[in-house]
C-alpha cells in the first residue's frame, strides 16, 4: 500500500466562464480515505456538481497543486494525466475503479435489470455474474432481474441503480443527488441502501446532496460548499 488517502486534492480550482463572469471552485485540501463516507452539502449552484465531475476525472482542473487517486497500491497523478491530455487513461482509472449513481438512475432502457448490473463488468472483461446478484437479494430486486426498468417503480429503479454503480466492486462511489426524483421515504431508503452497500463491499462513498436532513442520515464527514468572502467573480471553497 502507498499509505496515501484514496484521493488527495490540494489547491485544485475550476472555472466556468462566462458573460456575467462565470464560476469557480476552489478546492484548497479535500482527502477521501479508502473507505470513507463523505457527505457534500450546499445549496443550489453552489459548484456540488462541478465537485463531483472533478473527482469522478471528467472534468479537467484549471489548477492543480496535487490531485492523486490511489486505489490499487499505485498513486495515479490525476493532474499530470490531464495535463498531458491522457483522457483514456482517466478512462480506464474511471471504469475500474469508480461507480457512479446518476439523479436520474440511468439505466439502459432496452437491457433487463440483471444485463444493467453485469455491463460494468462485461465492459472491463471481468468474469460474471460476479456479486450482482447477491447485491439484488441485498436490496430487494432479486425477483426483478428480468423485467427492463420501465417496468420497475422509481424506487425499485433507484436500488438497481445503487447496485449496478456497486457491482464491479469499485473503491470509490460517487452519487449525485440520487434521491431528487424520489419522495422522502424512499429517499431515505436509497441513502440507506448507498450507505449499507457501500460499507458492505468496503468502497468510499462521496454523496451529494443539498438536504441537510438526508445529509444526517448518511452519517459521513460533511464537506461543504459555501460562498467565498470578498471574491470579485461568484465562487465557491470546498471546505471539510
Ligand atoms: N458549463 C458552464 N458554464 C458556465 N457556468 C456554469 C457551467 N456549469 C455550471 N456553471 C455554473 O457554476 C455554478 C455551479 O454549478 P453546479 O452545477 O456545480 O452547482 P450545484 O451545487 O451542483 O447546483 P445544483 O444543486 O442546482 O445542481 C453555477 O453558478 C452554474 O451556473
Amino acid at each position: 500500500m502507498t499509505g496515501e488517502p484514496l484521493l488527495r486534492l490540494e489547491g485544485v480550482e475550476r472555472t466556468h466562464r462566462a458573460a456575467d463572469g462565470g464560476f469557480a471552485l476552489s478546492v484548497p485540501r479535500l482527502d477521501v480515505a479508502a473507505g470513507e463516507r463523505v457527505v457534500v452539502l450546499g445549496p443550489s449552484g453552489s459548484g456540488k456538481s462541478t465537485l463531483l465531475d472533478l473527482l469522478a476525472f471528467l472534468a479537467a482542473p484549471d489548477r492543480a497543486e496535487s490531485f492523486l487517486f490511489s486505489p490499487d497500491g499505485h498513486s495515479h497523478d490525476i493532474a499530470a494525466l490531464w495535463r498531458r491530455g491522457d483522457r483514456a487513461a482517466l478512462t480506464r482509472l474511471r471504469a475500474a475503479h469508480m461507480g457512479y449513481v446518476l439523479q436520474t438512475g440511468g439505466l439502459l432502457p432496452y437491457l433487463t435489470v440483471r444485463e444493467n448490473l453485469l455491463l460494468a463488468r462485461r465492459l472491463l472483461g471481468l468474469e460474471v455474474p460476479g456479486p450482482a446478484d447477491r447485491l439484488a437479494e441485498a436490496v430487494g430486486v432479486a425477483d426483478l432481474l428480468g423485467r427492463r426498468p420501465a417496468q420497475l417503480s422509481i424506487g425499485q429503479r433507484q436500488r438497481v441503480a445503487v447496485i449496478r454503480a456497486l457491482a464491479h466492486m469499485p473503491r470509490m462511489i460517487l452519487a449525485d443527488e440520487p434521491t431528487a426524483a424520489l419522495d422522502a421515504g424512499l429517499g431515505e431508503r436509497v441513502i440507506d441502501t448507498l450507505v449499507a452497500v457501500s460499507g458492505a463491499v468496503g468502497a468510499a462513498l462521496v454523496l451529494v446532496t443539498h438536504d441537510e436532513e438526508l445529509a444526517c442520515r448518511a452519517q459521513g464527514r460533511i464537506v461543504r460548499c459555501q460562498a467565498r468572502r470578498g471574491a470579485d467573480a461568484p465562487g465557491s471553497v470546498v471546505a471539510a
